[in-house]
């Protein structure tokens, strides 16, 4: 069992005290967009969170930047409504919240009150600093997002790692704290050279999460749908642990074969005339 007593769900406090416990297990992370999903994930993750990487996932887009905060909030219904155990964590879109604190504790305050999520996440360093400060004073927890951040692509050119070239480490590292001492509860940090990410584990005082960092993260985070083999193409750190996607290529041609063949469906599936005179 998880640090996690009865009937209670995860707080953004309980996921920050795992820093620093040797004997705590590392934290375990999975996206969730929908109430099966969240189901699934509620009985093995600390932390479900429900990722602007819908836009790609789920709707087809070829980045994060058209999700709005109010797709976010209609998956993170779902999210809650099927989960009981994890604390859910829910991603602030592209430009909700950049334009400055106001901007984003608006969006944030929203998305907590429609919700009933337990935290947000934000993307961005050093510069956005000020804005976790503003928004955690303010009673919302959240959740930083430093090296690669995809809501930068169009200024970053391509999804690619970050921090391959050691110079780069020391403002890298910089970012990462200055979200976690602005009140951070904990910073997810993504597709950086493993040892940037141990030296960033290092360094900040709240738990970090890593997803194509390192395994001496404190703390570990996927996309559901990439590590059940369920997209077509994955990011080199995605461990695939099924191939759903191939189960269900072969499950869709059975059934228009069968069909086809009139072999679906059989007595099983269809419904007798009722005989006799019993009452209608
Ligand atoms: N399904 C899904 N999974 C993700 O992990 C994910 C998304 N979508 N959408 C938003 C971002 C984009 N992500 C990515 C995508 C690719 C790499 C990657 O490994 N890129 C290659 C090089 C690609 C290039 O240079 O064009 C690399 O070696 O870094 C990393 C993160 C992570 N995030
Ligand atoms: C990959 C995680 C960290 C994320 O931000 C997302 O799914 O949107
Ligand atoms: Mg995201």
């Amino acid at each position: 069992m998880s640090a996690q007593s009865a009937n209670r769900r995860l707080t953004a406090p309980d996921i920050a005290a795992r820093k620093g416990d040797a004997e705590a297990a590392p934290i375990v992370a999975l996206t969730a967009y929908t109430a099966p999903m969240a189901r699934l994930v509620d009985q093995v993750a600390d932390v479900i969170l429900v990722g602007d990487s819908l836009g790609m996932v789920v709707y087809g887009y070829d980045s994060t930047l058209p999700v709005t905060v109010d797709m976010m909030i209609l998956h993170a219904q779902a999210v809650m409504r099927a989960s009981t155990r994890a604390l859910v964590v829910v991603d602030l879109p592209f430009a909700a919240y950049e334009a400055g604190p106001v901007q984003a504790f608006e969006a944030a305050a929203r998305i907590m009150k429609e919700t009933g999520c337990g935290a947000v996440k934000l993307e961005g360093g050093a510069h956005m600093a000020e804005t976790v400060r503003f928004i955690t004073q303010r009673g919302i927890p959240v959740m930083g997002h430093t090296g690669l951040t995809p809501q930068a692509i169009a200024t970053l050119g391509s999804f690619r790692a970050q921090g391959r070239e050691r110079a780069q480490w020391p403002q890298m590292i910089a970012d990462a704290q200055a979200i976690a001492e602005a009140g951070a509860f904990s910073v997810v940090v993504e597709a950086v050279a493993e040892p940037l990410a141990v030296e960033i584990t290092k360094a900040v005082h709240v738990p970090v999460i890593g997803i194509g960092a390192s395994a001496q993260c404190d703390g570990q985070i996927l996309v559901l749908d990439d590590m059940l083999g369920l997209t077509p193409r994955t990011p080199k750190f995605v461990r695939r642990y099924a191939e759903i996607g191939a189960q269900a290529e072969r499950a869709l041609a059975d059934y228009a074969q069968e069909v086809r063949e009139r072999r679906f469906p059989s007595p099983q599936q269809t419904y007798p005339e009722r005989k006799g005179d019993q009452k209608a």
